[in-house]
């Protein structure tokens, strides 16, 4: 299995390759050469098996020889083990007639992130063990990507990892979680200004090539398409048990990088029935405003109940752009450049035309959303957190109460957001027992302005103390 870039300038890799390079070399992000299908009668197969049964099968295909079957089995069975308090490790919840919530919050720190991040530690741990030699990780969070990385790299020796998050945008808990954690090979550092000016930060330090290759930097955000395809899996898993591939299903998706989305297109290209998919966004609405006028545009990110979707510029967009242009990285290159200098670009006809035939969107304000979680903890007496609540009042918005059933991906536990939720609901929802004392615990981290140079000088002021 080979990996292109969405550029088309940067070498082909394979899945070692992509996992350990992040951000490909020509700026864009690494996507399968050609995507495997698995036929109808290996999805049935898969219905009421073991989570990790469903991650082997999705998996192998893309893994290709970068493990062996038995390396790639020990490494998802010890992922989805005991690291998740559930032992469906991704429950569907029935909450309506013909609505589902797949709760994808009952790893380590509450967020769907774990789902990709418990794998993609194990994943450095084999593939530098064979190569030798340490790994630096360079991240951005708007809140959960950030723990959930931590998680997954906390004590591991090959790796030191920096965080970024944009200053007093996450919440309290999102905060401890990644800054309670004081093993030295973790560096929190928090950025003045928004996500996307600590995603900028990010993908700046990986196009500095010099700064790249000399501390072997690699990347634990959705550029990183690891991430991407260990999110295929609960797709699958949640569509079989409700009887894909013989019925659709469709998806109702927070959305903000559009990472988690894309892994349900992922999941369709591979021949899963998804009827559709829908890209649920709070005020940063970027998507949501391509869908309706055919432009995507950049705007000002604003602060909403959902921070961790306080996101404008999406970065995954440019996969799914590369397939709506016809895999043809200059046309992927060149809208890119408008978005770098003029802000936005156009999608033809056609493009927007085929984003309609499969993908829908609602956009949610925080009113919209607080009002979701109410209604819902009042019809059902279940507590969403408020990403997933943009998520289940746009499923409401753009799906047929009476056509395939509809999942709504509960992204995070609602206790990570206590005050939002109790001010819609009138509950404050408990940290599990497992987070310990997360709110008493020491805290450490940083601050820097949003400036490459300041965030390189401090990386290698670190690294120049960490033994090799
Ligand atoms: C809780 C939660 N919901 C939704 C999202 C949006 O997911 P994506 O960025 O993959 O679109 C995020 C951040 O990624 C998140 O942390
Ligand atoms: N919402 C994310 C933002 C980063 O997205 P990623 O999926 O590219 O890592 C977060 O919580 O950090």
């Amino acid at each position: 299995m080979q990996y292109v870039s969405t550029r088309g300038v940067a070498d082909e890799l394979n899945f070692e390759g992509v996992t350990l390079t992040g951000l490909a070399r020509d700026g864009g992000l690494y996507v399968p050469a050609a995507i495997p299908t698995l036929d109808a009668e290996t999805f049935r197969r898969l219905r009421g098996r073991p989570y990790a049964d469903v991650a082997f099968a999705v998996l192998q295909p893309f893994v290709g020889d970068s493990l062996t079957a038995a390396e790639l089995r020990g490494m998802v069975d010890a992922t989805y083990g005991d690291a998740f308090h559930h032992p469906a490790v991704a429950p569907l919840v029935q909450v309506d007639r013909n609505d589902w919530i797949l709760e994808l919050f009952h790893g380590p720190t509450l967020a769907f992130k774990d789902f990709a991040l418990q794998l993609l530690g194990r994943l450095f741990d084999a593939f530098t063990a064979r190569r030798g030699g340490r790994l630096t990780i360079l991240g951005a969070t708007s809140g959960d990507t950030g723990s959930a990385a931590i998680a997954g790299c906390r004590g591991r020796d090959a790796v030191t990892i920096f965080m970024l998050h944009p200053h007093g945008r996450v919440s309290e808990v999102q905060r401890r979680q990644m800054t309670t954690v004081l093993e030295p090979n973790v560096v929190n550092i928090a950025i003045d200004g928004t996500f996307d000016d600590c995603q900028a930060l990010v993908k700046a330090a990986f196009n500095d090539l010099d700064f790249r290759d000399g501390v072997s930097l690699t990347a634990v955000n959705s550029i990183n398409w690891a991430r991407v395809l260990a999110q295929v899996v609960y797709y699958v898993s949640a569509a079989v048990s409700l009887g894909a591939p013989d019925r659709p299903v469709s998806f109702s998706v927070p959305t903000g990088n559009f990472g988690d989305i894309f892994a349900g297109y992922i999941a369709r290209a591979m021949g899963l029935p998804v009827a559709r998919l829908v890209i649920a966004t709070n005020s940063n609405d970027i998507l949501a405003r391509t869908l309706k006028t055919g432009r995507y545009d950049r705007a000002g990110v604003h602060k909403t109940l959902s921070p961790s979707m306080d996101i404008q510029v999406a970065s995954n967009f440019e996969r799914l752009l590369f397939d709506l242009k016809g895999r043809s990285g200059n046309a992927v290159s060149a809208a890119m450049e408008d978005l770098a200098t003029q802000g936005g670009f156009a999608l033809s006809p056609d493009e927007r035309g085929a984003l309609a035939a499969l993908f829908a969107a609602e956009r949610l304000d925080d009113g919209q959303t607080s009002r979701i979680m109410a209604d819902t903890y009042g019809r059902s007496g279940y507590l969403a957190d408020p990403h997933t609540a943009v998520g289940l009042g746009a499923a409401r918005a753009c799906l047929d109460e009476d056509g395939p059933p509809r999942v709504t991906l509960a992204t995070a536990h609602p206790a990570k957001f206590p005050d939002a939720v109790a001010a819609a609901t009138g509950v404050t929802p408990a940290l599990p027992s497992h987070m310990g004392d997360l709110m008493q615990a020491e805290e450490r981290f940083e601050t820097l302005p949003n400036d490459l140079a300041a965030l390189k000088r401090r990386m290698l002021d670190h690294l120049s103390g960490v033994e090799t």
